[in-house]
Formats: structure tokens, C-alpha cells, sequence
């Protein structure tokens, strides 16, 4: 078992897997739908059919389209249309309809102006489309599966359109939204840019792709007494009766889509453990918070450590990383990290030395008292103190090289924080991880001046560009984006039976090193998001041989394929618009 495996297993705290059954579907009563026709300007063709996602429409005959009606102009038109929208939701629902209307122009702009798409598409913007999807909700796109259907969950997969096609498949419980806490149904939209961006991204081909949001139930009362939220309306299912559910909707799965990957995304950190966990070695899945984080942030450190390096000399092995926030994310991270160190000489006990974890209680340590299970590997053995709740005092206790925040509170690393680590560091490394933007622990305007231009930086969610004595300089955006597509076009075209902790190690190594000469002269620690696709490309090559040394490859016959073939051959599989 590798090192993140034994520490998944720890963090779920569960020791063993047993199958189980569980229920159903979401509520859209009349009566909402009702009001969210009467009040929702934009309601258009009131309730439709669900259409197989993205199906390119039959070319219209002659004299049913304006006369000069031509691609490129039409381009043109669509980029106006969106830039003249004031607000940021206005464009994420022009572009959804896009999408919907002509998805091969949405792909083709998105291709074409990816940095200026990603922030609307993704985030930050979709946090604002799912904390407000019950009202702007116009169409069905995606699987709703709720607790309600439990025992019926068969019928329900297979109400998909297009079972063989399927290949992969986001799949959120919306307990824990980016940084916005448990939005229930209105999750939805998360599934789906993480899918708009894998075809985007990797060019899976958009057919191929099923966002899916469980219905398990709400704990926000905010949402309970709304009466457009388009949920169940009850409290969240939990324990075994959520397990019961899971292990249905998995079997199902299985057997609906044999060629499916299944992406578990912003699940809440207990039930992201357990069900990484529980179903890691059965189906070919993985967890994008624990897992893809875990890979991004490893990826950018490594770029980091190479760039601080050369003011301090100081090896990455020999850094002292500080986690501000201790939840799927962090550990996730740690796992990565400590995994990284193990492979790079260091002893288990050395490489978990190097790593301090703070929680809302401040530093976590043995003594502090009853700790939730994903901490307790990380947790300090060697501080016999009071507990230290203020990071200040934290930082100055620790001396961090690198501090990373996975926290969700906006603006937790203040000037004074930002201060003490550039005094402690010639190039202090400051990731504010936390998504969306207005959760980011600072900005990249305020790294950069309190550290006097010396800060190496990556946010979760994009900063703009920032000049510092006359030099232009760019923040890193430490986002799983970079590592999901390739991590599952490689998983896909491989056809591996299990996502392998060395997959997901390798797709971080093959970021790490996509970087070209001239993003490191610019000081990047990530490639500029325009070279998505050549990067998912190398990244989903990375991938297929990590899974053909662990022998989970079903598609053996790209064994025998150099490695400039197997890129090629990568690159022919990838749709374009
Ligand atoms: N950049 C990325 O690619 C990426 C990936 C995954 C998650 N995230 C972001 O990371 C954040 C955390 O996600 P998660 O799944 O780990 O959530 P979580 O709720 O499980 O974890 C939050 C952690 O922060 C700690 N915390 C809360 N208040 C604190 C305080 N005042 N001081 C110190 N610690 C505090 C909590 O104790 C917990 O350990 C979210 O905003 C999410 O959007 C970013
Ligand atoms: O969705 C993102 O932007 C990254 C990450 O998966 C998160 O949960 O914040
Ligand atoms: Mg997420």
C-alpha cells in the first residue's frame, strides 16, 4: 500500500468495505416551477425535455439563417455579446445558453480566449451561479439523483440518454461548495463547468461527460425556507443511510457505465475521506479536492522551491510548510507532499516533521485533545504548550518557508502575517488556496507589496497581474484545473480499473514540468492557462504510463507505443470543436 493510500485510509477512519443499498430524486413541484416562471425574466421554453448533453445541431436549410450569416463574424458577435454584459452571473448565463445552443462555438471561443472564460465558467463566478441556481435555473442539464430514489437508483441512471458513450462523470453531494458551505442541489452547477473545462481542458468530447448532483438533503435553512430552491426539502442524510446510498449509486454506476470515471467533487471533508476510501480500489474513481489539490499544490511548490531556492539554497526537502486550514483540502495537500518527500530521500518521520497543521483551534498537536480522524497523522507530537491560536504567534513558532491556505477565511493572512514571513523568508512562498476569490486568504496586490515584490505566489481562484518597481509580476493560479482534465483523459484512454496514488503523482510531476523556457523567465510556477490543452496532453500521457507500471491499464496495446507515439496518439483522441 503507498504512502497517500495508508493515509486515506487513516484520514476516513474506516478499516473495511462491504456492500450496501440505499434512495432517490429532487423536488421540482408545480407550484415553484410555477413561480419561478412568473418570476424569472430570463424563463424562456418553460419546462423542457433533457437533451443528451451537447449534441451539435443539424445544419439549418437554406433560407432559414440570415443571408452572411458566417462562422468567424458569428464569432465576433457571440465574444460582443458577452463583453457586454455588466455582471459576471449575467455572463455565465449567456454563456450557459451558449453552450446549449451552439456548443461548438462555446468550445471554440473558450479554446480561443481560455483565461477570460475560466473565471465565468468556472471560478470564481459559478460559486455565484450555485449559491443562486435555484433562480436562475432555466433547463435540466445533468443527473439529479436524490435519496428519494433509493432502491430505484437503476431506473434513474438509466433515464441517461447515452450509456455508452459516458466516460466521465463529476459528481458532487453539494455539502461543501468551493469555500461556500452546504448549497445542496444547488451544487449543480460545480459538476458542470468541472466537465465544461475537461472538454474544454482535454477535449473529451462533450457527449461523453454526466454532471451529477446527489440530493442527500440540506442543512442551509436559508435554502429550506426558500421556496425556489429546487431541492428536497429535508435535512441532510448522513452515516449509514448516506452509505447505503452511496454504495447503491456506485454498483449502479458501474453497471449502467463501464467505461465511466467518476470525479467526487466538494464533498464535505468527512465524506470525502470515507467514500475516496471505500470505493478507491473497487471503481475507477477519484477525489479532485483531496487528490487533484494534493497534486496542483505539489506541482507549484516544486516550481516555487526551485525559484526560492537559488536566494536560500535550501533543498525542497528541507522546507517547513505551514497548512492554514486542516480540512479535505490541507490533508489532502500534506499527503501529497509527505508522499513527495518519502520518494525524495526523506524517512517517513523526517518527511511528516516537515509539515504544521491549524484548524479553527488553532495548532494542531497530540495534546491539544480530541482531533476529527483526517488530522490526526499530521498532528504535532513535539509541542507541549498552550494551544496557539494566533497565527502570528503560530508562524513565528513554526518559521515556515511556505504558508498555504485551505481555510475559507477571506483575508486570514493579514499585512502583519505577510510581513513576518518575508522577514523570515528571502522569497516566502504564499498560496491563498481558498475558492472563490472573496474567500482567498489576501490578494496578490497585498503578497506582493508587503513582501516588497520578494512573495512566490499561487491563489485558488485568478488575480490580476501586479508591476512592483517597474517589473511585471504574475500570480500562479494553484487550482486543480490544471491537473483534472489530464488526470482523466490519461485515466480514460488507459481504461484503468483503479486511480493510483502514483497516476495522481505523476499528472503533478508532468505539470511541474511543462513549464517552457519562457514562463520560467517570467518566474511562473504554473503554465499560462492557453496551453491547456497541450499540457492535459503531456499530463494524460504521464498518467497512462504511471498506470501501465501499475498494471491497472485494460487498453495494453499502448504498452508497445513510444513515448512520442503515445502523445500523439493522445492528442488524435481529443475532441475539437
Ligand atoms: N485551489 C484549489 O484547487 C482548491 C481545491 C480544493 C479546495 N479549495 C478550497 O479550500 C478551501 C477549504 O476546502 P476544504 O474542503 O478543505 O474545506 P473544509 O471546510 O473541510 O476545511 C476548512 C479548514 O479550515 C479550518 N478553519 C476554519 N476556520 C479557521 C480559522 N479561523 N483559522 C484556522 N483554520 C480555520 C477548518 O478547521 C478546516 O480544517 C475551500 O475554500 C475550497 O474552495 C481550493
Ligand atoms: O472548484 C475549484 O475552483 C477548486 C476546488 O475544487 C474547490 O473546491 O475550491
Ligand atoms: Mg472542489
Amino acid at each position: 500500500m503507498s504512502c497517500v493510500t495508508a493515509l486515506i485510509h487513516q484520514a476516513s477512519g474506516i478499516r473495511q468495505r462491504g456492500p450496501n443499498r440505499v434512495i432517490t430524486p429532487t423536488e421540482v413541484s408545480f407550484d415553484t416551477l410555477i413561480m419561478t416562471i412568473v418570476l424569472t425574466p430570463y424563463w424562456s421554453n418553460g419546462v423542457q425535455k433533457l437533451k443528451v448533453a451537447h449534441q451539435p445541431p443539424a445544419k439549418p436549410k437554406h433560407g432559414l439563417t440570415p443571408p452572411t450569416l458566417d462562422d468567424e463574424t458569428h464569432a465576433t458577435r457571440c465574444l460582443l455579446q458577452l463583453r457586454s454584459k455588466d455582471k459576471n452571473i449575467e455572463k455565465y448565463i449567456y454563456l450557459s445558453m451558449l453552450k446549449e445552443q451552439d456548443p461548438n462555438m462555446f468550445y471554440r471561443l473558450c479554446l480561443r480566449y481560455m483565461s477570460e472564460f475560466t473565471p465565468i465558467i468556472y471560478t470564481p463566478t459559478v460559486g455565484d451561479a450555485c449559491l443562486q441556481y435555484s433562480h436562475i435555473y432555466r433547463r435540466p442539464e445533468g443527473l439529479f439523483i436524490s435519496i428519494k430514489d433509493k432502491g430505484n437508483i437503476r431506473n434513474v441512471i438509466r433515464n441517461w440518454p447515452k450509456l455508452d458513450e459516458a466516460r466521465i462523470s463529476v459528481v458532487t453531494d453539494g455539502s461543501r461548495i468551493l469555500g461556500l458551505g452546504d448549497l445542496g442541489v444547488n451544487g449543480m452547477p460545480i459538476s458542470i463547468g468541472k466537465l465544461s473545462l475537461y472538454i474544454a481542458g482535454a477535449g473529451i468530447r462533450p457527449w461523453s461527460t454526466i454532471p451529477i448532483c446527489l440530493d442527500l438533503g440540506t442543512n442551509n435553512q436559508k435554502f429550506l425556507d426558500d421556496p425556489l430552491y429546487l431541492g428536497l426539502r429535508r435535512k441532510r442524510a448522513a452515516g449509514e443511510e448516506m452509505t447505503e446510498f452511496m454504495d447503491e449509486f456506485m454498483r449502479e454506476m458501474s453497471l449502467a457505465f463501464p467505461k465511466l470515471l467518476v470525479q467526487f467533487e466538494d464533498f464535505s471533508t468527512d465524506a470525502a475521506f470515507l467514500y475516496l476510501s471505500r470505493y478507491r480500489h473497487q471503481y475507477p474513481v477519484f477525489n479532485d479536492d483531496i487528490q487533484g489539490t494534493g497534486a496542483v499544490v505539489l506541482s507549484g511548490l516544486i516550481n516555487a522551491a526551485r525559484l526560492s531556492s537559488q536566494a536560500s539554497g535550501r533543498p525542497i526537502t528541507d522546507h517547513r510548510i505551514l497548512f492554514f486550514g486542516a480540512g479535505s483540502a490541507g490533508v489532502g495537500v500534506a499527503m501529497q507532499l509527505m508522499s513527495f518527500f518519502t520518494l525524495n530521500g526523506l524517512s517517513e518521520e523526517e518527511a511528516r516533521r516537515r509539515i504544521w497543521l491549524v484548524d479553527s483551534g488553532g495548532l494542531v498537536f497530540d495534546k491539544r485533545g480530541k482531533l476529527a480522524e483526517h488530522k490526526k497523522y499530521f498532528s504535532r507530537n513535539d509541542y507541549e504548550g498552550p494551544p496557539i491560536t494566533d497565527i502570528l504567534e503560530i508562524i513565528d513558532y513554526v518559521k515556515p518557508t511556505a504558508l498555504l491556505g485551505l481555510s475559507t477565511i477571506s483575508n486570514a493572512f493579514t499585512p502583519s502575517v505577510i510581513r513576518l514571513m518575508a522577514a523570515l523568508n528571502p522569497r516566502p512562498i504564499i498560496f491563498p488556496l481558498s475558492n472563490p476569490v472573496r474567500l482567498s486568504e489576501c490578494s496578490f496586490h497585498d503578497a506582493v507589496e508587503h513582501t516588497q515584490g520578494t512573495v512566490l505566489f499561487a491563489s485558488g481562484s485568478p488575480f490580476p497581474e501586479e508591476e512592483h518597481e517597474g517589473r511585471k509580476m504574475y500570480p500562479g493560479q494553484g487550482n486543480n484545473m490544471y491537473i483534472f482534465p489530464g488526470l482523466g483523459l490519461g485515466s480514460i484512454l488507459a481504461r484503468a480499473t483503479s486511480v493510483t496514488d502514483s497516476m495522481v503523482e505523476a499528472s503533478s510531476l508532468g505539470l511541474a514540468g511543462a513549464l517552457t523556457e519562457e514562463e520560467h523567465a517570467m518566474g511562473l510556477l504554473y503554465p499560462r492557462i492557453e496551453r491547456i490543452r497541450e499540457i492535459s496532453a503531456h499530463i494524460a500521457k504521464e498518467v497512462v504510463r504511471a498506470a501501465q507500471k501499475a498494471g491497472v491499464d485494460r487498453s495494453t496495446e499502448l504498452r508497445k507505443l513510444s513515448d512520442q507515439e503515445l502523445l500523439e496518439f493522445v492528442q488524435s483522441k481529443m475532441w475539437n470543436p
